[in-house]
């Protein structure tokens, strides 16, 4: 399963990132990328006989432990063997002055805000192009020693060690996170290690990446092996199958499952849009009694998530079993559109993060299948796989839609689903996006949908007295969907909708705005 992180690392100069836990980890490697320069990051536990690959150089981030606890992480010692530059940032920089020498305490105080940076040693390649910048600080501990073998090239009002530097050795360290947005230079910083003290090559580019990447994919595949892929429609899925058409052609064989808890018309749209428009060889596998079916009388969020996730497999198996392949007995391999945070959240140090709810995931086809796994996007970020898509070919429009969750409106039916009730869901959604897109905020929004409520209300519509149930909207703002705003829409915008939600949906008396973030409430509503 690691073989594509291996090969891409072996292609690109790369930086290896190793997280300490921090909040911030993921955005070192996002910041160089962003000059295209390739990072990965990896578990800081991460062993350097496994890795497979040399570094071009490595960043060790920071962490939320003290380096003097018993229970802290450390680095594999074996990272100073492998000869290249190390930065170490907040508890990275502990961490190398932990091993040189053990001068970390807990501070007087803690320092969580802005300061600014006083450079002292102007010549240090680290700080080319920067002074008195101001950086963000995030620590309680400091050190209160210089590291044996290094000097200090840089201050701050609060730590008289802000930046040290080995005196022979490209090794350093800094208090302040160049990562975040609020180090004003951090990404200077950043650059100064990566290009100018690793010498790693810009060459990361998505141009680069594709050519990289249908070219492994076909060696990979061989000339005759055939491979299948389930497709939504969503982002994810539609740049894997496009990259992997690009690659292997008619051998790829993507299969949509109308799951009958799709978008209004979303079947026939995703049949036209991807089999007609982008030439992917799409077979749409009508389920939808075979799930509605299942879910009847099921009201546990939980519950229904893994039978629409168990039945998604079922279906998938044997359709998989319907395709000869001219070259084989059967099917070898199974495309899957992991992104980079799938991965990050999987790998860290910590374990997986608590669940907090399942997210239904072809993963699961893994015990059951012997398909050898091919993941195309599993080193991208979500707008890197949105540009990728746009170099394909996929239109705008696609790339940027809003993203969908495989057991779609059962989640947003609360309570039993039965086909009346996804009707009902089905045609507010179909309003509200339709009248989100007339007032041109589709893509001012990260996701939007209508959630339809199990409890009634009393109305009155043409002087009648109505009891009709309620649909609750909801639209955020994020970037990266782990935490989220709810979208401020103008009053007169949720007017109109309301209005018409309830004057051409039969079943709904009223309609509510959700205006919780998340946290402490979750993007879906189960
Ligand atoms: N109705 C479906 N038919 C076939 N496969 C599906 C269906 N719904 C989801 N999947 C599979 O589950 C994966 C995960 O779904 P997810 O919603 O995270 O990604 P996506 O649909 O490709 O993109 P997006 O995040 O934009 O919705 C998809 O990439 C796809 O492989
Ligand atoms: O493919 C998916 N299968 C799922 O089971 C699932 N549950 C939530 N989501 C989507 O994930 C993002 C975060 O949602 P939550 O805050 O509700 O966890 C939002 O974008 C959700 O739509 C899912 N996607
Ligand atoms: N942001 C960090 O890396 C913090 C490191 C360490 N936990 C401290 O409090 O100083
Ligand atoms: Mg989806």
């Amino acid at each position: 399963m690691s073989s594509s992180v291996e090969q891409v690392s072996n292609v690109f100069d790369t930086i290896l990132v190793l997280d300490f836990g921090s909040q911030y980890s993921h955005l070192i490697t996002r910041r160089l990328r962003e000059f295209n320069v390739y990072a990965e990051m990896l578990p800081c536990t991460q062993k350097i006989s496994e890795l497979g690959w040399k570094p071009a150089g490595v960043i060790m981030s920071g962490g939320p432990y003290s380096v003097y606890a018993e229970d802290a992480p450390h680095v594999d010692l074996d990272i100073f063997k492998l000869d290249v530059p190390i930065l170490g940032i907040c508890y990275g920089m502990q961490e190398l002055a932990w091993i040189n020498g053990k001068q970390v305490a807990r501070g007087e105080k803690r320092e969580y805000g802005p300061a600014t940076l006083n450079v002292k040693d102007a010549s240090s390649p680290l700080f080319q192009g920067m002074n008195h910048s101001r950086v963000w600080m995030s620590h309680g501990d400091k050190l209160h020693g210089l590291p044996t073998g290094f000097e200090v090239i840089a201050t701050s009002d609060n730590s008289p060690y802000c930046g040290v530097a080995h005196k022979e050795k490209p090794i350093y360290g800094i208090q302040f996170h160049p990562e975040v947005t609020h180090s004003s230079q951090g990404k200077t910083l950043l650059k100064n290690f990566a290009v100018n003290i690793c010498k790693a090559t810009q060459n990361w580019t998505m141009e680069n990446f594709i050519d990289t990447e249908i070219k492994r994919i076909r060696e990979l595949v061989g000339p005759t092996a055939e491979v299948i892929g389930a497709v939504s429609g969503g982002v994810d899925s539609t740049v894997a199958a496009k990259l992997m058409t690009e690659a292997i052609g008619e051998r790829f064989h993507a299969i949509l499952v109308d799951n009958g808890v799709l978008r209004l018309n979303e079947a026939a749209n995703v049949k036209q849009i991807l089999g007609e428009g982008l030439g992917i060889n799409l077979t749409v596998v009508d389920a939808a009694d075979e799930f509605l079916d299942k879910l009847k009388g099921v009201t546990d969020p939980e519950k229904k998530r893994k039978i629409i996730g168990n039945t998604f497999i079922h279906v998938f198996e044997r359709e998989a079993a319907k395709i000869q392949p001219k070259g084989g007995d059967e099917i070898e391999f199974l495309l899957q559109g992991t992104l980079y945070p799938d991965v990050i959240e999987s790998i860290s140090f910590k374990g997986p993060s608590q669940t907090i709810k399942t997210h239904h995931n072809v993963g699961g086809l893994l015990d059951d299948m012997k398909l050898k796994l091919i993941e195309p996007l599993r080193e991208l970020f979500k707008d890197e796989v949105r540009h990728l898509g746009e170099l394909l070919g996929i239109s705008h429009e696609l790339v940027w839609r809003h993203p969908f969750p495989g057991p779609g409106i059962a989640i947003r039916v609360l309570g039993e689903v039965t086909r009346e009730q996804v009707a009902i869901a089905r045609k507010a959604d179909h309003i509200y996006i339709e009248e989100i897109r007339k007032a041109g905020l589709y893509n001012k929004i990260s996701q939007a949908f209508a959630c339809l409520l199990p409890v009634k209300s009393v109305g009155v519509m043409g002087d009648q007295r109505t009891y009709e149930q309620v649909i609750a909207l909801r639209a955020i703002e994020t970037t990266d969907f782990m935490t989220a705003d709810w979208f401020p829409f103008e009053h007169d915008f949720l007017k109109k909708v309301a209005s018409r939600i309830v004057n051409e949906v039969d079943g709904v008396a009223r309609v509510t705005y959700d205006i919780t973030s998340k946290p402490p409430a979750t993007v879906e509503w189960e």
